[in-house]
């Protein structure tokens, strides 16, 4: 069986002061190794979710696992959990700190208390990998949205999270931003990192995702491989989330009818638009 990382089980949430819970008694393993999607309509409990695995909100019921642990909700426990889980925000302005690109990337090894030297050198080198090198000295509140977005990655990805959670990641880009993020994201892929990626953009999740989880009033009502996913399409739009129209185009034209061919247009597509 394949090994989780994260578990959800049975967990519920409620903010304080709403009449209905955010979670429902939700029960999720994050699979590791995989590119993972989160679906779901607004307000279904996504980021709430997220904001739960690295352990911002403790669950009021059930429990949080990392690797068959129970998450412990202490200082130093929580700094580890950070260190393992990274979580990148939809709006970056939520996330960077610091008043420099340098500063801002910086932040997460010294809260590890690592030495100077080390932290200078992951620095650096986090810089080159996401392309700031330019930008180092550059408030961040001067930088285009884009940028921000490539910071706030790089504030997690210097701290080689074992999973990465991304809210949105592609909301607000343009096209050539997307891309670029996206190349981004299959290196981090490829060097290991199992990613939970949540999103609105279903042409993006059927052609990327491995594994999708969707959602719904702060339960998982299905989890699948995308091929298997979309063709509960009475579920889907049940949900109000309806089909990726990407997968819509190869259905209706019979254009694949086997597995094998249905992956090849979808790397294809992957490769075209994003
Ligand atoms: N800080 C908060 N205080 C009170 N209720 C909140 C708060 N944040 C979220 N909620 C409520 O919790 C529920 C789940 O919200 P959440 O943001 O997790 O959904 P989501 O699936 O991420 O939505 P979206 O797709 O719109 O980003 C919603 O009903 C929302 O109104």
């Amino acid at each position: 069986m394949q090994q989780s990382l994260l578990t959800f089980e049975q967990v519920y949430y409620t903010y304080p002061g709403a009449r209905q819970s955010a979670l429902n008694g939700i029960t999720l393993r994050i699979p590791q190794g995989k590119r993972c999607a989160l679906i779901g309509r607004n307000g279904c409990g996504k980021t709430t979710l997220f904001s739960l695995a690295n352990g911002l909100y403790k669950p009021q019921k059930g429990r949080v696992y990392w690797q068959g642990e129970p998450l412990q909700y202490d200082r130093k426990n929580l700094i580890e959990l950070r260190q393992k889980v990274g979580l990148v925000f939809q709006n970056p302005e939520q996330q960077l700190v610091a008043s420099t690109v340098e500063e801002d990337i910086s932040y997460g090894l010294c809260n590890l208390g690592l030495p100077k030297s080390e932290i200078q050198q992951q620095v650096t080198q986090a810089l080159r990998e996401f392309e700031l090198t330019e930008l180092a000295e550059r408030p961040v509140h001067h930088l285009s949205l884009g940028q921000k977005k490539r910071v706030s990655l790089a504030d997690v990805m210097v701290l080689r999270p074992e999973l990465l959670l991304l809210d949105e990641p592609t909301a607000y880009l343009d096209r050539p931003q997307s891309r670029n993020f996206m190349a981004i994201l299959q290196k981090i892929y490829e060097s290991g990192t199992t990613i939970l990626m949540a999103s609105h953009d279903l042409d993006l999740v059927y052609c990327w995702a491995e594994w999708i989880f969707v959602m719904d009033e702060g339960r998982l009502i299905l989890e699948g491989k995308p091929q298997d996913i979309f063709s509960q399409r009475k579920i889907l739009e049940g949900v109000q989330l309806g089909l990726p129209l990407i997968y819509e185009i190869l259905i209706t034209e019979g254009l694949a009818t086997e597995e094998h061919s249905l992956e090849k247009f979808r790397q294809r597509i992957l490769q075209l638009f994003y």
